[in-house]
C-alpha cells in the first residue's frame, strides 16, 4: 500500500491559456495509506483524468505524483503496482471464475497454495464461492463485473486499487449490496481504495473521505458529515443532499441579513463585516416559524410535496426560492399561503465568492 501525493495540473491541449483549457486545475492532495476515498462530481469534471494520472495511464502536463515519497510521475501502471477496475468487465471469457481471479497472482508468481487461499477468500467476500469452477462466458453482466472487482482486490501487495464507476452495469439492488461489501472488504484488507463516481450516495456510503470536484477543481475533501454540515463551496452545497442546500444572496449590516426588503437577525457568533454575502441553509434545518421571529423570513408557499417519509415545502420571496424538509404530514399549508421560515441557526453558513466565510 502507498501514500499518494499529488501536486499537479493537467491540460490535454498544448499551451493552455485559460482555466477552461485545463481538465485539472492546479491541485495538491494526499491520499493516505489504507484510506477509502471517492472522487465525486458531474460528468466532465476531471475525475477519470485524476484517476488515470494516479494509475499512470495519463502523464500530468505539470507537476508530480509521489508514491510513498518516491516520484512516479513517469512510471507505467505496472511499475506503480496499481490495480484498476473499469466501468465494464475486463475478464477472460474462456477461463473459469477461479482462473480469472488467480490470473493477477499467477502473473506475479505467487506460490500455488497462497493463490488458492487468496482466491477462496476473495470469492467468499464477493459471494462467488459457489461459482468458482464456472466458465466466465456463461455468467450475467453483473457476475462478470464482480469478477472484475475481485481481480482488482485479489493482490495483497498493490499500491492502491482504483475503481472507475465500477457499479454502472450492476442492477440497483445488487449495487447497494456490493457497495456495502466493498466497504467491508476495505476494513478487512486495509487496501488504499480510490473510487470514481458521479453518484453522491455511492460516494458517501463507500468512502471515508470524499473529494468533490467541479470543472477541473477539487473544491472540498471531507467526510460525509463535513460535506453536509459545512460545504466549503456553494457547489458542494448544491451537489450534496436531496434537495441540495438553499442559497440566498443578501446584505449584511450590523449582524442583520437583509433580503428583498425583509430583515433577519443573524446568529451572534459569525463576526461578518458589512457587505454582500450568500446565506446557505440545508432544507433539513429550515423550520416553520412564528410571524416576526428574529431569524425568519416571510415567504409564500409554492408547493407542498408529500414524499412518504417527509414533506418538501417550497416557498418564494421575490426571485428567491427556499425548500424545507419537514416531518411527514406536519403542515396544513397549501400553495399561496403566507409562511415564515426560520433560516438562521447554528447550521446556517455564509459564503463570499462561492467560498465559505462563516
Ligand atoms: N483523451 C482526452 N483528450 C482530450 N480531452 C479529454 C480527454 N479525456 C478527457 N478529456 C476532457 O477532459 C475533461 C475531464 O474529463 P474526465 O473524463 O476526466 O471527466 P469525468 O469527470 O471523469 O467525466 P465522466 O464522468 O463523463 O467520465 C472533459 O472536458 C473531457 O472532455
Amino acid at each position: 500500500m502507498a501514500r499518494i501525493e499529488l501536486d499537479l495540473a493537467h491540460a490535454y491541449r498544448r499551451d493552455p491559456q485559460q482555466d477552461s483549457d485545463y481538465a485539472l486545475l492546479p491541485l495538491k492532495m494526499t491520499f493516505e495509506d489504507g484510506g477509502a476515498y471517492a472522487l465525486l462530481g458531474p460528468s466532465g469534471c476531471g475525475k477519470t483524468t485524476l484517476l488515470n494520472i494516479m494509475s499512470g495511464l495519463v502523464t500530468p502536463s505539470q507537476g508530480s505524483v509521489l508514491f510513498d515519497g518516491k516520484d512516479v510521475t513517469r512510471a507505467t501502471p505496472q511499475e506503480r503496482n496499481i490495480a484498476q477496475v473499469f466501468q465494464f468487465p475486463v475478464i477472460y471469457d474462456t477461463m473459469t471464475v477461479a482462473e480469472n481471479l488467480a490470473f493477477p497472482l499467477r502473473n506475479r508468481k505467487m506460490p500455488q497454495e497462497q493463490i488458492k487461499k487468496r482466491v477462496g477468500a476473495i470469492a467468499e467476500m464477493l459471494e462467488m464461492s459457489g461459482q468458482l469452477n464456472q466458465r466466465a462466458s456463461g455468467l450475467a453482466a453483473d457476475a462478470k463485473q464482480k469478477i472484475s472487482l475481485g481481480r482488482g482486490l485479489v493482490r495483497p501487495d498493490v499500491s492502491a486499487v482504483l475503481f472507475d464507476e465500477p457499479l454502472t452495469v450492476i442492477d440497483p439492488h445488487l449495487k447497494w449490496q456490493l457497495r456495502r461489501k466493498l466497504k467491508q472488504i476495505h476494513h478487512e484488507l486495509k487496501l488504499t481504495l480510490i473510487y470514481v463516481t458521479h453518484d453522491q450516495v455511492e460516494a458517501l456510503t463507500f468512502a471515508d473521505q470524499v473529494v468533490v470536484m467541479t470543472r477541473g477543481r477539487a473544491v472540498q475533501v471531507g467526510t460525509a458529515a463535513d460535506l453536509f454540515e459545512r460545504p466549503s463551496h456553494t457547489f458542494v452545497g448544491h451537489f450534496i443532499g436531496s434537495p441540495g442546500m438553499n442559497f440566498l444572496s443578501g446584505q449584511v449590516h450590523n449582524e442583520t441579513f437583509s433580503i428583498g426588503g425583509a430583515q433577519m437577525r443573524m446568529p451572534t457568533d459569525r463576526g461578518l463585516p458589512d457587505g454582500t454575502f450568500k446565506l446557505g441553509v440545508r432544507p433539513e434545518y429550515v423550520r416553520i416559524a412564528a410571524a416576526d421571529a428574529p431569524g425568519a423570513l416571510p415567504m409564500t408557499v409554492v408547493q407542498v410535496q408529500d414524499v412518504g417519509t417527509h414533506t418538501i415545502l417550497t416557498a418564494t420571496r421575490e426571485q428567491h426560492l427556499i425548500k424545507a424538509r419537514l416531518p411527514a404530514d406536519s403542515t396544513p399549508l397549501v400553495a399561496g399561503d403566507a409562511v415564515w421560515l426560520q433560516l438562521m441557526g447554528e447550521h446556517t453558513c455564509f459564503y463570499k465568492n462561492e467560498e465559505i466565510v462563516a
